[in-house]
Order: C-alpha cells, then structure tokens, then sequence
C-alpha cells in the first residue's frame, strides 16, 4: 500500500493500474469508479487505518479491453508495473508507472478507432483571442491555428472533435467548451508563451520556430508547448515521429459553424446515427487511413481551388480511364500503412505491422505502373511522393517470415536467411538429434570403434560412451566424464560446444532475434520520413480512386468552379436521400447569382423543401473537396461559407430554448453572412408567436437579401413572405406542390417557379397517424375560421416588415383595445385584475 500510495499521489486525477502479479488493481475511489464503469465486482483487501480497501482488477493479459473502454469514456489511466524480476528480486518487487493512456494520446491499435482521427487538443487564450494546438498521436500530426472569437473556437472543436481537451484551469471558459468529454485542466502557468516556444525548440531541435510559420503566433505556440508538456509527461518516451508543426489558417476553408456541421449531417446524424449520412455515402476508401483523410477533407472543404481542381481533374483521369478499379484492388490488404509506421517510431510495432508494411511495399511497382499512363498531374506527383522503396520493401521481405506470429515475444518473426548466427541457434535447437546422429557416424569412422554411441543425461549432459575394451584406441582429444562398470564415457571440445549451443540455443535465438528485430526498427526509422510520404500519398490516392467510384457507381458529374458570383445547378439530388429511398429521387436546379441572392422556398409540409435546400449545401460542399457531385451539372462561383438554420430543439446543455437557439443562430448568420456565402434559413420564426414569428422572419429574409447579398435559401410555412419577390429585390419564389389523389396525398418533390397554393398541413397530419376524430375536429374549425373571413393579412411589404412593431395584421377589436386602455395596472389588486381579464374575454 505505500508503494501504491507512493504512485497514485503523483497521479491523482486519473485511475492506477496497479500491477499485481497477473492483475492489475484498482484499490479506494479508483476502485468504485472503475467498478461502475467497467462493471467490475469491487471487492475489499486488508485494512487500511481499521477500514478495509476497496479493491478492484482487471486481468492484465486482458487489459487491453478495459483500456478502451475506459478511454472511450474520456478517463486516462495510469500504468504502474512491477519492474525487475520478481522471481529473482528479494522482498518486494519495484513499481513504477510507465506510461499514462489519456483519451488523446493513444497510439496502440486496440485503443483507437480505424477510420477517425483520435486528437489530443490544447488551448491557450489572452484578450486576442485563441490559440489552438492540435496533434493525432497515431499519425504524427501536429498543428496549430489562432481563432479570434468564442464562435470560431466552437467551430473549430466541432470540427476536429478532439478526444482530450487541455485547458489552463481559470475561470470565464464559454459553458460549450467545459462541458465537453475528455476535458483537462491545467496549472495556468504550462500555457507560457515564452516557456513553450523553448520548450518547441528543444523539442525539434531548432534556433528558431520561423521555418513552421508560427514565430509571430504566441498564442499558436503557448498551446503547442502545453500540448507538448503533456504529451511527454504522459507517454514518458521520445516521440521521433512528430517532426513538424503545421499552421492552418481559416482563409484557406470554407467556414462552417457548428451549427452547419451539425445540420448538414456530414458524419453523423442528429440521432447519433453515423451510416446514413453524407461520409456513410462518400466513403468507398479501402484503407482505414484513406477514410480518415476523407473525414478530413470532408470537415474542411477548401476555397483554394489550387487544390480542389487538381484532385477534380485526377478523379475525372481515373473515371475516364476506368483506371479506380485496379487501383483499388492493390489497395486491399494493404492495411494502416500511417500508423504503423507511427508504432515504427515509437517501436512498439508488432511483427504483423513488419508484414502488413512490407506486402504493401511490395505493391507499390503494380501502383506505379497503374498511375504511369494516366495524365493527371496531381496522380503523377502523388506517384512520385510514394516513392519506390524497393530496398526496404526487398529488406522486409528477406527479414520477416511470410506471416509471422502476434507478438515478438515468442520468436519466429525472423525469416530463414536472413542472419546465419540466428539460423545457426534455431537449427541447434531443432536439429540436434540429426547433430548428433552426424557426429556419432565421424566418431566411429574416426576411432573404428562401432559400438560408439553418442547419449544424454540431465546430470552430465552429452557424451561419447565405448566399452572399457576400448580404452586403447580413445583419441587424446576425448576427455572422460564417468566411468561406469562396463563403459567409459567422454566428451570432446566439438561435443561441449554442441552442448553449450543447444541447452542455451532457445534462448539465445530468442535474445537474437530481439536483437534483429531492434534493429529491423532502427533500420526502418533511418527511413520513416520518406515511408511516411508515401503513407500520405497511399491515403490520398485511395481517397481519389474512391471519389471516382462513387462518381460511377452513383452517376455523379463533375463541378465546375467559376469566378463569377453564380450557383448553378441542374438535376441536383440530395446524396443521401437518393441512396436511402427505394423510389426514384426527383432531380431539382437551383439558380443564385448576381440577380437572384434569394429563393424564397414554400410548399407543402414533407414537400421537399428541406431535402432541397440541404441537397444545394452538400453539392457546393463535396465540390470543395474535390469529389463529384450529385447532379446533372453544377457551376461554383465562389463561396466563403456554408451557414445553416434548420430546427433542431433546444440546446439544454448550454440552457436555451428551442426559440433561444434559432435566434441565436440566426443572429450569427446575420452577422457573419457575406455576398459569398451560401445561407440555408429552414422555416425560422415558428418557435414563437405566429406574428413575432412572421415578422422575424421577414426583416431576417430582407437583410439577408439586401444587406449580406447571400446566396439564401429561405424556407418558410409563412405565405405572407412570397410577397416579398418583388421586382429588383434580389427575391425569388419557387414551390413544391403536392395532389390529392383518392384522399391520398402525392408529394411532387419538384421545385417550379412561383409560391405555393396550399399547405396540406392537415392532410399530412392525417398521413401521420393524427386520430381521425382529431383531424375532422380540426377540418371543422379550419373551414369555420375561413368562413369568420377574418380580414387577411396586409401584404407584407418592405415598409411594414421595416417597422415590425406597425403590422397590423389582425386589428385586435376595438373594445378590447378600449377596455384595455382603461386600466391602470398598479391600481388593481390581484382578485381585480383577474376579474378584469374575465371582462376582457368578453369582449373578444
Ligand atoms: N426531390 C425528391 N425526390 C424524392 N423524394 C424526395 C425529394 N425531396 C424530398 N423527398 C422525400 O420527402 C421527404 C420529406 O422531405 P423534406 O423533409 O425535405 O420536406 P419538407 O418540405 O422540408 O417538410 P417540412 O415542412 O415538414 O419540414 C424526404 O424525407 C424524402 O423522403
């Protein structure tokens, strides 16, 4: 227990291993706390102060399994093990812990997720704003970006979902960023500026941080050297393979909050559900890498059309040439080429890492000679970054046997060949008897004694045995070992280093091969930073060969993007809508440009309007990222951001309303929205009253249209807003419509021009189960409130929505107003005031 209380008092905030023979313990709260999450029997061991010690454990040859979930959970566990040997130490046995596994830092393949990256993120803040270190531990990325304002901040982590979050622990953090899993407060003092840019040097072994483009960053930098501090506090070894800090800036992406990430539901859905979103449809890559870059690039659609066209034009190279599906046959089996040469660096990569390794190098001439024909620059300089490796492919092909077992611990990793000393102990140990079946025919042909026969005993070990008879003709060069009644026994020199080989043979292979293996890793990493290129450009490529296929197999055609300020798109689909309806899906266009900013969307509800401004959003995404789209044709002005609106509840986490989060919402959108920014609005105003709603509504289309000149979808259930097309507004209308049909309803899902009729609100209600009694009830009162021919509202034009507070839609009667007037609020008591209300009811 001291040595427990010893280890866990430098750890306490995160739960002990303690190693214990072949368990691992957990003892006091870490114990309770790791019984509820693992579902462990928590058990008592001795006493402690007269009260028993909670205990619980895992067995360690199953640890592995624990680990995850617990780091799934956002816990980090501290392993002490039992250094030295305790069969050979007196007393107790050392301890110490090894490492730390936090949710952000682990780089075992058990522990982490194939296809997502597992980030470990820290944040520095001063009156400037943000600085933001981020690094994928498993891949060996390490960046960094500067973020002006809590919004950025929230988009940002939105977009990279860190694992663990690191945070200097003071006070005044936005509630969003506090409440996250994996969060981890540190000393305020770790996010030093000046400390962490020394920190960074001594790390990469630099003068001067200019060559990463961060000098001039210090907040950038005080996150980097938190992040740093941490990292090689908990992995407690040297981390060869993080070797540059990369600076990101937010000009190069389009922006999207995290509102829009959540709304469009890039790769995961509202309900949590993560296959029928746009990722689930996109992603045909083969390697676990290559889906991770797609997630990537996926969360960060780029403005740069540098990089967007080249990819285009290499996807357009490959559908031409039908060139995806041999490429993409090489890449199976090809396995986590990115991470393994990670577990490379660190060396703790297991021999089927060496195997995967060297069968994917093996391949990479079948590659090359793939991409050689096709004349896409991007594809050529991605075949290039590959590179050949023919040595080290040629130099793992001879090292590693051809499927070699789990683990190095057992030997029979190294290849036959491959190192004489090491095929000369294994054939000791195995081929001893034909050894000494060997020896036995020289020594009789050397002595002419026939009867000579080679033997063993545990006590005297190997010897040559002749009877007595024979005494005379025994060779000077043989020494007696025991003399028996009838026979003598000896031993020669060649016979005692047969038996030194053999009885130490086992272990010595094995020693060997620990060895060989070692420097099978040295020699590896001699060469990580080319092998990591090519890891990269493997990623890249299995990406591309994997746009191309889904542009075949789904028929989706190739963007173009413009200068100018258009959004044209014919027979737009929305991707996963199409893929999950069995029915066919109705092909829409949308057409923004310098003229029209706004389309201004009604219909009837379940008409399509949403899948139709979503559809458009996702378009002008998977066009930046350089992937085909679902469309017939699609021309891309330029576009700075993708912001969205669409219902989505309340917000509890952060306590605010269904109502508080739309307006919220909205106000950001109205506040960051430019002429290049393409704006979704999904129905906004009808979390509240129907005319605060309206007239929200309308003032928040206007601005949109005059003031931010966005490129806005506007759906909405309010009909008083069509009347805001107006000539030279920049409005347009369009509807989608549905039939009755034999008391059935048929949606048309087609966008024309003009503003809907009708809203079928009830007969979707009936189509949704609503009681039948319910509907006729509510069928009753629709005809009677349009026979009461209640006066309809004004149009809304732009003067009124420009003074909101005059809409004097319904005029409320003029008794009331009267009644009203006449009552002095301060005057009444409470039973007089709730009598006065009667009145007034009265006169409605
Ligand atoms: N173009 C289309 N082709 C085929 N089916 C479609 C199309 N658009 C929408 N749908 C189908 O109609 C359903 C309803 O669409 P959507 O949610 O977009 O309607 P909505 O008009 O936004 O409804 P609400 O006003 O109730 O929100 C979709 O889930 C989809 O199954």
């Amino acid at each position: 227990m001291k040595q427990f209380f010893a280890a866990k008092a430098e750890y306490p905030d995160v739960l002990l291993f303690f190693r214990m023979g072949d368990f691992y313990e957990l003892f006091y709260d870490d114990a309770r706390k790791a019984a509820r999450l693992l579902d462990l029997t928590l058990t008592q061991r001795g006493q402690s102060a007269g009260q028993p010690i909670p205990m619980a454990g895992v067995p360690h040859h199953a640890y592995e399994g624990y680990l995850a979930r617990l780091v799934a959970l956002g816990e980090s566990v501290a392993i002490c093990e039992q250094i030295g040997d305790p069969a050979t130490s007196k007393g107790l046995v050392e301890r110490k812990v090894v490492r730390v596994v936090t949710p952000g830092t682990v780089t075992d393949e058990a522990l982490l997720q194939d296809r997502r990256d597992t980030l470990l993120m820290a944040v520095a803040r001063d009156r400037s704003g943000y600085g933001l270190a981020w690094a994928d531990l498993a891949g060996g990325r390490f960046q960094v970006a500067r973020v002006a304002n809590d919004d950025q901040l929230e988009a940002e982590l939105a977009r990279l979902e860190p694992a663990e979050l690191l945070l200097p622990d003071e006070e005044g953090w936005p509630l969003a960023i506090t409440t996250r899993a994996g969060l981890r407060r540190r000393a305020p003092w770790l996010f030093d500026a000046d400390a962490a840019r020394r920190q960074l040097l001594a790390f990469f072994k630099l003068h001067d941080l200019t060559g990463f483009g961060i000098e001039d960053a210090p907040l950038a930098i005080a996150a980097a050297g938190a992040l740093l501090g941490y990292v090689e506090e908990t992995q407690k070894q040297r981390l060869p393979h993080l070797t540059a800090i990369a600076l990101e800036s937010g000009d190069g992406a389009i922006a999207m909050n995290a509102a829009t990430r959540r709304h469009l539901e890039l790769d995961t859905r509202i309900d949590g559900d993560t296959r029928n979103t746009l990722l689930g449809v996109l992603d045909s890559t083969i390697t676990p890498m290559g889906g991770r870059l797609l997630r990537r690039w996926l969360h960060r659609p780029l403005r740069a059309r540098e990089v967007v066209e080249p990819r285009l034009h290499a996807v357009q190279t490959l559908v031409d040439a039908r060139a995806f599906d041999d490429l993409r046959e090489a890449f199976r089996g090809f396995g986590d080429v990115e991470r393994i040469l990670t577990r490379v660096a660190l060396r703790s990569a297991r021999p089927r890492d060496l195997s995967t390794l060297r069968d994917a190098l093996l391949k990479l001439p079948v590659l090359r000679a793939q991409l050689a024909p096709l004349d896409s620059p991007r594809l050529l300089q991605l075949a290039e970054s590959m590179g050949e490796h023919a040595a080290t492919a040629d130099f793992l092909h001879r090292a590693v046997v051809p499927q070699p077992p789990l683990v190095a611990r057992d030997g029979g990793v190294i290849a036959e060949g491959f190192d004489a000393e090491l095929d000369e102990l294994r054939q000791l140990s195995t081929n001893a008897d034909q050894f000494l079946i060997g020896l036995e025919a020289r020594e009789r042909e050397a002595t002419g004694i026939a009867t000579l026969k080679v033997g063993y005993n545990r006590v005297h070990g190997y010897y040559i045995e002749m009877g007595k008879v024979h005494a005379g003709k025994v060779p000077v060069h043989y020494t007696r070992r025991q003399t028996l009644a009838n026979a003598e026994r000896y031993i020669t020199e060649e016979l005692k280093g047969f038996e030194d080989k053999v009885l130490s043979a086992r272990e010595r292979a094995l020693a060997r091969e620990k060895l060989l293996y070692e420097q099978l890793l040295d020699a590896l990493n001699q060469d990580l930073q080319p092998l990591r290129e090519c890891a990269a450009a493997l990623a890249e490529l299995d990406v591309l060969a994997g746009f191309a296929e889904r542009a075949e197999a789904l028929d989706w055609s190739r963007p173009k993007l413009l200068a100018d300020p258009v959004l044209r798109i014919e027979g737009g689909r929305h991707p996963v809508v199409e893929a999950v309806r069995g029915e066919p899906f109705t092909p829409n266009d949308l057409r923004l440009d310098e003229a029209t900013r706004m389309l201004i969307i009604t219909g009837p509800n379940m008409g399509g309007k949403s899948t139709y401004m979503r559809q458009n959003a996702l378009i002008v995404l998977l066009a930046h990222i350089g992937s085909f789209v679902p469309a017939a044709r699609a021309e891309i002005g330029p576009i700075d951001r993708i912001l969205t609106r669409i219902g989505a509840g309340d917000d509890l986490a952060k306590g605010q309303s269904t109502f508080m989060v739309e307006m919220s919402e909205t106000s950001y959108i109205l506040h960051h929205a430019t002429s290049e920014s393409l704006v979704l609005m999904d129905e906004i105003g009808r979390g509240t009253s129907t005319y605060d709603g309206l007239a929200l509504a309308g003032a928040c289309a206007r601005h949109l249209a005059d003031a931010n000149r966005s490129y806005t979808l506007f759906a909405t259930h309010y009909f008083e807003l069509t009347t805001l097309a107006e000539p030279g507004s920049g409005i347009h209308n369009v509807h989608l419509d549905a039939v009755e049909h034999d008391e059935r309803l048929v949606f048309m899902h087609a966008v024309k021009d003009g503003p809907a009729n009708r809203s079928f609100g009830l007969q979707v209600a009936s189509l949704a189960g609503l009681p039948k009694a319910v509907v006729r009830e509510a069928r009753a009162r629709l005809a009677e409130l349009e026979r009461q021919d209640t006066p309809k509202p004004a149009p809304l034009t732009a003067q009124i929505l420009d003074a909101p507070q005059q809409i004097g839609l319904f005029a409320p009667p003029s008794a009331v107003l009267e009644a009203l007037a006449g009552i002095e609020p301060d005057e009444l008591t409470p039973k007089q005031a709730h009598e006065a209300l009667y009145r007034l009811k009265l006169l409605v």
